[in-house]
């Protein structure tokens, strides 16, 4: 019986504009998708019966067909049944690191390594292309979640377009544990609010996504300039998550008076908050900080950097 150990990434979001409707209900979005260290391990292993199990010891993952790793394996099952009748079912094992109901696109690195884990499990042989195109069925991050690195995506959040990859940019993250915004609220309750502002027609569209490709975020990626990049990062999310969540304001607010960080940004739709900073030396001061300033043990405090990959195997057996 084999088994594979993969490293699924969290992700932030260094750029996030909504720009336009679409007939789906979703959002036309411009956005810039970075991978953190952070990360989930996720182990995957065949089972001599045909059932898909999942195992977690974090009590806000679910465990059944709830979680979206729960999902990525029903799918891989749906695709290839022949592959299912013959290397039976899949137990998956998530070593929670990631915040849960974050804006950190946890469930969707999760559901990432399913179907990485799966491919490698069932010898498929699946190319990234195709393992995203899996991956948009089950969410609009999770193709992104696949390669990972920086990437500019646009569409529904699943057309993905590499830029010149970040590394070594340190980052202190911060999350009330139990605060959680609804991702469909967010866009929901932007679309009600500024639904006036979005682009109507498709050819509008499609040259405001193509502008994002050659605007001044993307120059200074190409220039590896952290201090650009933390002035250029926006989210439009912010604009209705932030009045909505004073705790998510108060913490921006907090890292944009510290010492050494070059900008702070909320990540997709909250509640997390992250600060781009100088050194990782100085990352752990601003940590310290922060601690001292919030002593709320509800507040989890990170200190990550960028990273160039997504899904990774780690081990195995
Ligand atoms: C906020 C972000 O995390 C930024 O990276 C993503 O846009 C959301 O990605 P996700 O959680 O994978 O989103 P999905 O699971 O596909 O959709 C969750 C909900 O968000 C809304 N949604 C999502 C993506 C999009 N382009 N437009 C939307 O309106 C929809 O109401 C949907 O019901
Ligand atoms: N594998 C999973 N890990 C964490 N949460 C999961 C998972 N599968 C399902 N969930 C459920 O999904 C909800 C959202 O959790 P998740 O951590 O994926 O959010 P997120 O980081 O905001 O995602 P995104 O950034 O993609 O919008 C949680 O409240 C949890 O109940």
């Amino acid at each position: 019986m084999r088994s594979y150990t993969l490293i699924a990434p969290a992700k932030i979001n260094l750029y996030l504009e909504i720009i336009g409707n679409r007939p789906d209900g979703f959002h036309e979005l411009a956005m810039i998708l970075q991978s953190i260290d952070l990360a989930d391990q996720i182990s995957v292993r065949s089972l001599s019966t045909d059932t898909i199990r999942v195992h977690s010891h974090h009590p806000q993952v679910p465990t059944d067909k709830t979680n979206l790793a729960y999902r990525a394996a029903e799918l891989m099952v749906k695709e290839f049944p022949d592959s299912f009748a013959r290397f039976g079912g899949v137990e998956i094992t998530i070593d929670k690191h990631i915040p849960v109901a974050a804006g950190l696109a946890g469930g969707s690195t999760n559901a990432a390594a399913v179907l990485v884990g799966i491919d490698l499990l069932w010898n498929l042989g699946l190319t990234q292309s195709e393992l995203e195109e899996l991956g948009a069925v089950l969410g609009s991050d999770v193709p992104f979640c696949i390669a990972g690195g920086t990437v500019i995506a646009t569409g529904r959040g699943e057309q993905l377009s590499p830029l010149p990859n970040l590394d070594n940019i340190y980052i202190v993250l911060a999350k009330y544990r139990s605060l959680e915004v609804s991702t469909a609220w967010a866009y929901k309750t932007y679309r009600q609010q500024f639904g006036s502002t979005y682009i109507k027609d498709t050819a509008s569209l499609i040259a405001r996504a193509s502008a994002v490709h050659s605007g001044p975020i993307v120059r200074a990626i190409a220039n590896k300039d952290a201090a650009d990049i933390a002035k250029k990062m926006h989210n439009d999310l912010e604009r209705v998550v932030l009045p909505e969540y004073p705790q998510v304001l108060q913490l921006r607010e907090l890292f944009a008076s510290q010492p050494g960080v070059l900008g702070t940004m909320m990540s997709g739709s909250g509640p997390s908050v992250f600060a781009l900073v100088e050194s990782q030396q100085q990352a752990e001061v601003i940590k310290q900080q922060i601690r001292t300033t919030i002593p709320n043990e509800d507040l989890e405090l990170f200190v990550t950097r960028m990273t160039t990959h997504g899904i990774k195997i780690a081990s195995s057996v």
